[in-house]
């Protein structure tokens, strides 16, 4: 129940000023109010407007509280004293109405102390010349609506003591709305929900995006599928019988994992998929993403031969492109021995001979213009800048034959811009479009002109071209109403064990349909992830499974103790030690020797192993040199190979039984292609990694990212272990230092 009146109202210190304000009332709100001069009232719609009125508790004000008690008192006072004479009772009369009067006026200055005491408007009925400055106020005053549970709680609030018990009793107020505090206009205004942070995506979510389709749906291999070649049939791997014989002679009898996926893809059943040029069916694009040492070599090299055995003319039909020499050399080999008896040409280029010198070797015709080029070879294996030296400066080099455009290494080469020699091979691949074009209506009204038109228009002499070029053949072409189109049928192959996943590199390649083969382990009991093309997206690499892998963390000054502790405590021995760079593999280089001429002078020290052979491999030596050395190791003369990254991808030497990282990888694909020059084809092998200390932590970090922490076990090497190896050791640093100081 609501009371209006004024002067007494929690509300009235808020609301009083105002002109007009509306109250919105509840079905079960009752509202008294008494209405006067300056006062006036309208309802609308649930909704009572005030003009200039207070909001009143309902029930009587102190003032008439202790005025009524009073004149209670006053009549139980005439009723004990009932015999008084009449002036008495006049008097008595008159008494009662000045008391009356009285405690009106008291009354009003109660209202006044009231209003006071809430610093608010002093209005006054008693006082009506107080009015214009007051109504100016009031009219500053906002226009506010207010609910009943609102004026519950104010009033609750402001009538302290007995006045707000009063109030409770008095006003209807219900429960829930009881807490409410006390209203301002700032806590009239809508309320807004706080802004929160959207939950951040997962780290897979986001390595996830942006990615090639192609990429998604990859096909994902088991690294430890094989497939018997099988002299018989030849049906289940599609090789044919002379390629079993061949591949069985070198002692290969089973297909690895990624051979197993790829030569049925590129090797198809059906004899026209075979064929050398598919101008209206063209093959699919190809990226393989296999672990080091898997076979990724012969998973090319194979079906390439397969396919170019059947042509009858030598064009240069297959590129392979390579990121450094030795690796050319390497692939060479492969070729040279499955393609034994198929009179396939393979050629290099790479920049180890003279320019023209590989000029005669690659190109058979280089004084007449041919349209069509002219080759001496059907494979070229080079490196990319030799290519380009080619393409730009050898007459009859053509690209346009190629059937398959091969990018080993991939995110190695890709990531270099060398002359743009990608977008120059791509280009090189791709027929230029028509200078002119004959229409049929053209050639029925005069067949003649346009005859001597195209005659004159080349007398180059032309050898064959591909069908996508024909158009630049000096006749005219015949118009053709079928809507296909010719395309080029060069097949791009990608490989790589850290493939990239750079959607920008991977669309400067402009694959063709691509499809992606992913030679990953398979997940094991605890993985979080089980998804493997999330894992070679996020740098989660497959190791091979025969590899162990051990770290040392140590002092900086006792890295070279602990090398040479570590090399005759295990007895290693086909060895490559990789180290940051060719000076530095220098430096330890010498640093071995004196350590070994020092050791082996007393009698081979702790142990009696005889002196230790040990060579530098780094871009410091010339390129004979460096095959004679890569030779001597290979034919196990050299025991330890002291190298630069230089060979630290690709490069595939069978016996090879450790590796030890002098200087620690600072990426993780470094860290995968080094360890992985061991323990190749399912031998086994070990790696070694030396981490100064303060490298510890963004090595493991590194490492853990990968998910390949628990795989490398951390070695401890005690000081006594080191003490044996000590004299020899400072003997070979004093030399060394004495070399260093002399230059
Ligand atoms: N099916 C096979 N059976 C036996 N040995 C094989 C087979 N396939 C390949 N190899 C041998 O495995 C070794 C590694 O092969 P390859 O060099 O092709 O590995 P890769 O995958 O290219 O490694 P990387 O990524 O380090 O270049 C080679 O010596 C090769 O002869």
């Amino acid at each position: 129940m609501l009371l209006l009146s004024h002067g007494c109202s929690p509300y009235s210190s808020h609301y009083l000023g105002c002109k007009k304000f509306p109250i919105r009332f509840t079905h079960a709100a009752k509202i008294f109010y008494r209405t006067g001069d300056d006062f006036s009232f309208e309802k609308h719609s649930g909704e009572v407007i005030l003009s200039r009125t207070q909001v009143f508790a309902q029930g009587k004000t102190k003032a008439k509280q202790r005025y009524l008690k009073r004149k209670k008192e006053r009549r139980k006072h005439k009723k004990v004293q009932p015999k008084h004479g009449e002036g008495t009772a006049r008097n008595e009369i008159e008494e009662d109405e000045e008391s009356d009067l009285n405690e009106d006026v008291e009354d009003k200055v109660d209202v006044m102390e009231v209003d006071e005491d809430h610093t608010e408007l002093p209005m006054s009925i008693e006082k009506p010349s107080k009015e214009p400055r007051l109504e100016k106020r009031l009219k500053k005053r906002r226009k506010l609506k207010i609910s009943p549970e609102e004026s519950a709680g104010q009033s609750i609030e402001k009538d302290e003591g007995g006045a707000a018990q009063h109030e409770e009793t008095e006003y209807e107020v219900p429960e829930a709305s009881a807490p409410s505090r006390s209203l301002s206009p700032a806590a009239a205004l809508p309320s807004f929900p706080l802004p929160s942070l959207p939950d951040a995506p997962t780290q897979s979510a986001l390595a996830l995006q942006g990615l090639d389709q192609a990429l998604m749906d990859a096909e994902v291999v088991d690294p430890s599928i094989v497939l018997p070649i099988s002299r018989q049939g030849g049906t289940a791997t599609g090789l044919s019988e002379k390629m079993q014989k061949t591949l069985q002679e070198l002692g290969i009898t089973e297909l690895f994992a990624v051979q197993t996926a790829l030569l049925p893809f590129l090797l198809p059943s059906d004899p026209w998929q075979k064929s050398l040029y598919q101008p209206y069916n063209p093959p699919r694009d190809v990226c393989v993403s296999a672990p080091t040492g898997s076979g990724k070599t012969l998973a090319y090299a194979v079906p390439i031969v397969e396919i170019l055995s059947s042509r009858i003319v030598t064009r240069l039909r297959a590129l392979v492109v390579l990121p450094t020499r030795d690796l050319v050399a390497q692939v060479r080999e492969t070729f040279e021995a499955i393609s034994k008896g198929r009179g396939l040409k393979i050629g290099i280029a790479t920049g180890q001979h003279s320019f023209t010198h590989e000029q005669s070797h690659l190109v058979a015709d280089r004084t007449s213009s041919l349209l069509g080029g002219s080759s001496k070879v059907d494979i070229l294996i080079c490196t990319p800048g030799r290519l380009i030296d080619h393409l730009t400066g050898t007459p009859n080099f053509s690209l346009q034959h190629l059937r398959f455009l091969v990018i080993d290494e991939a995110d190695r080469l890709l990531a270099q811009s060398y002359q743009d020699w990608l977008i120059q091979i791509l280009a090189a691949t791709r027929p230029p479009k028509p200078s002119a074009h004959y229409l049929l209506e053209d050639l029925v009204k005069d067949a003649n002109s346009l005859w001597e038109k195209a005659q004159s228009r080349s007398r180059a002499r032309h050898d064959a071209l591909n069908p996508a070029f024909l158009h630049l053949l000096p006749y005219p072409d015949c118009p053709s109403f079928l809507p296909e189109k010719k395309e080029i049928s060069c097949q791009k192959l990608l490989f790589s064990a850290t493939l990239t996943r750079d959607p920008a590199k991977l669309a400067s390649l402009e694959l063709r349909d691509p499809k992606y083969f992913v030679v990953h382990r398979t997940p094991e009991k605890g993985d979080v992830l089980d998804n493997s093309v999330l894992d070679v997206v996020t740098e989660r690499f497959t190791f091979p499974e025969t590899l162990k892998e051990h770290m040392i963390v140590c002092e900086t000054a006792k890295k070279p103790l602990i090398l040479l502790h570590l090399i005759h405590q295990h007895h290693i021995a086909n060895a490559l030690i990789f180290t940051k760079s060719a000076e530095s593999t220098a430096r330890l280089v010498q640093l071995f020797d004196f350590f070994e001429q020092a050791r082996t002078s007393t009698g081979g020290g702790a142990n009696n192993r005889p002196r230790i052979s040990v060579r530098a491999y780094s871009s410091d030596l010339g390129a004979a040199e460096r095959k004679s050395i890569l030779g001597n190791f290979k034919d196990q003369e050299i025991e330890i190979l002291i190298c630069s990254d230089l060979i630290s991808r690709g490069i595939d030497i069978s016996h090879v039984a450790h590796i030890i990282s002098y200087d620690a990888p600072i990426d993780m694909r470094k860290y995968v292609h080094r360890v992985g020059r061991t323990a190749r084809a399912g031998k086994n092998g070990e790696a070694w990694t030396l981490v100064e200390e303060q490298e510890a932590r963004y090595f493991k970090t590194m490492v853990k990212n990968a998910s390949h922490l628990e795989k490398v076990k951390r070695e401890r090497v005690r000081e006594q272990d080191l003490a044996a190896f000590l004299p020899h050791y400072e003997s070979a640093l004093t030399q060394l230092k004495e070399v260093y100081s002399r230059q």
